[in-house]
């Protein structure tokens, strides 16, 4: 038996990515958790949870800030050292694809072409979905007299409360949620106008994480929609001096010399804390601290050959901290997704 946690609840688009990766074999336990921050935490905590898969990115709207600030803090307040590299207790072993069509939903039938300029819409979703359907938003807030957006902690949350609040509205008042038809399906609700995201073939990318100090090898459950490639993926966090010319570039030459692909690079802000005990290494103590810093976060690819000591040795010794979160197989998905 495996047991998955994941950004529930169940409907959501986490949940179709877990389904993805870990198909109901009668072997798997789902457990839908209500918030990334918990689906990192229990994971590490609960010895009787083996996976976690939270989302990323998305094709549209890019970053999912949320997981990427964890990975960020876990990477800063990692107890456990090499050096200046930080050895997380999570690690990540698969990434999965889920087209994200976005469908507008009513507790009942109803025209969306019917809406009276006196009506107030509120509409109910996950904060992630209003980057992904802003045109239609924009377009449907001129029709109305006004429109607010709610955040719920998910999509099918959304359309839950929604069917909770069915023929409470006050007059003039409608409720809507924005979620995927399976949430709509669900809850026996409605779909009133679908698919509303702005760009065709809008995807969001998930990861899936375990305990690092889980059993190594292959993952227990074979995906068996989601085959793997032979192109390896791996993800590495870091921290640059910025008062170093050239210190990223250093970094960048570690895998340029090792023959390695980078197939990404974003970063996110933190504010360094000011706790002497969290001074990074190669930072001067008598140096003014910089409160406003980045984390980079770089994926690369490979395939399996890769002899990764240099490359982790070299990519240390180039960075204040340094992080290296796991290599996983490139999805087939990842290819087909337009
Ligand atoms: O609320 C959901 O359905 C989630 O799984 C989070 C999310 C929201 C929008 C796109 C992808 C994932």
């Amino acid at each position: 038996m495996i047991n998955v946690a994941f950004l529930g609840p169940l409907g959501t688009y986490t949940h179709q990515a877990v389904l993805q990766q870990f198909p109901d074999d009668g072997n798997t336990q789902y457990t839908a958790l209500k918030t990334i921050p918990q689906c990192f935490q229990e994971l590490t905590n609960d010895l009787a949870l083996d996976y976690a898969v939270v989302p990323l990115e998305n094709s549209t709207n890019g970053q999912v800030v949320f997981t990427y600030d964890i990975l960020r803090d876990l990477m800063n307040e990692c107890a456990d050292h090499m050096q200046n590299q930080a050895l997380p207790k999570l690690e990540i072993v698969a990434e999965q694809y889920v087209a994200i069509d976005l469908c507008l939903i009513s507790s009942e039938a109803l025209d969306i072409e019917a809406l009276g300029n006196d009506t107030c819409l509120k509409i109910y979703s996950h904060p992630q979905v209003w980057g992904q359907a802003t045109g239609y938003l924009d377009r449907l807030r001129q029709r109305v007299h006004s429109l607010q957006m709610i955040d719920t902690t998910s999509t099918s949350g959304a359309v839950r409360y929604c069917c909770e609040k069915k023929g409470l509205d006050a007059p003039n008042e409608i409720r809507l949620a924005i979620a995927s038809s399976t949430a709509a399906k669900m809850h026996g609700a409605f779909i009133l106008d679908s698919p509303i995201n702005d760009k065709k073939g809008n995807t969001t990318r998930f990861l899936v994480l375990r305990r690092s100090d889980s059993q190594r090898g292959p993952l227990l459950a074979q995906p068996s929609v989601a085959s793997t490639s032979d192109q390896q993926v791996s993800l590495l966090t870091f921290v640059v001096t910025q008062d170093a010319p050239g210190s990223l570039v250093d970094v960048l030459n570690v895998l340029k010399e090792n023959q390695i692909n980078m197939c990404s690079i974003s970063s996110r802000p933190y504010h360094h804390p000011d706790d002497s005990k969290t001074r990074l290494q190669g930072e001067s103590t008598g140096a003014r601290r910089r409160k406003w810093q980045y984390v980079f976060f770089i994926e690369v690819n490979h395939d399996s050959a890769v002899n990764w000591a240099p490359v982790v040795t070299g990519l240390s010794s180039k960075s204040l901290r340094f992080c290296f979160w796991g290599t996983f197989s490139r999805n087939r998905r990842y290819y087909e997704m337009t």
